[in-house]
């Protein structure tokens, strides 16, 4: 199979689990990164609005900004092409949905950052192994977005999310592509 059959056959299994698998995942996950100590100190958090039937980090967005944490969200850059910037996102704020039908924070309203600055980037991927390596919608957005840090002394710390069936046996790995430190899943922290 070829990643873009694979990716539609995930993302299809993906959007049909059911409201009940939805809401004990979306639980366990909060739990998971909650009690991670890697993320226990860091401040700034980049996640991402769920989207496609991905795991719900809503949960966990909450616990964050409850500790004080200050929560960003990723919007499709305004003038870089095919690159993120990360805004930070507050409750209640004005969502605008992207090209994409994703709901992202309006960038003229609200602190932007490039994601160098984040000190820990929580990662929406379609699948992953478990040498780490990562499979995406395909548009390349993390991988641009994310190469400043790969050999960057302060880089954030990265944390692909998913679904349990979502762990392959192998993975292609291609040149850019952004290894992650951790991979949480409703089941389980794997680290690398
Ligand atoms: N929740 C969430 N937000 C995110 C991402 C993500 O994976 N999840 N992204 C991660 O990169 C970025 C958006 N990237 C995306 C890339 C492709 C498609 C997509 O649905 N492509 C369609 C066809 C493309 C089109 O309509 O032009 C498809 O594959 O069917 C969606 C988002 C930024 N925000
Ligand atoms: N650092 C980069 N600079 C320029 N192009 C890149 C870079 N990283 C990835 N790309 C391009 O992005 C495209 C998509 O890559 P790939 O299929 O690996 O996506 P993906 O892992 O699903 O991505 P993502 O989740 O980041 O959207 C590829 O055509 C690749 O050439």
């Amino acid at each position: 199979m070829n990643k873009t059959q694979l990716r539609r056959l995930i993302r299809q299994q993906r959007r049909s689990l059911s409201a009940q698998h939805r809401r004990y995942a979306a639980n366990r996950f909060a739990n998971h990164t909650s009690r991670a100590p890697e993320l226990i100190a860091r401040k700034h958090i980049a996640v991402y609005w769920q989207n496609d039937g991905e795991i719900d980090p809503a949960l966990a967005i909450e616990q964050w900004l409850a500790q004080k944490k200050v929560v960003y969200l990723p919007v499709l850059h305004p003038f870089k092409a095919g690159h993120l910037l990360f805004v930070r996102y507050q409750p209640g704020m004005v969502m605008r949905h992207n090209r994409y039908g994703i709901a992202e924070p309006d960038w003229r309203y609200a602190a932007r950052l490039p994601a160098r600055f984040m000190s820990a980037i929580l990662v929406p991927l379609v699948a992953f192994d478990p040498r780490g390596a990562r499979l995406g919608m395909g548009g390349g957005y993390y991988d641009r977005s994310l190469a400043p840090c790969r050999d960057s002394g302060r880089r954030p710390l990265l944390v692909g999310c998913a679904y349990e069936f979502q762990k392959l046996e192998r993975l292609p790995m291609e040149s850019w592509d952004i290894p992650m430190h951790m991979i949480v899943t409703e089941d389980q922290c794997y680290r690398f």
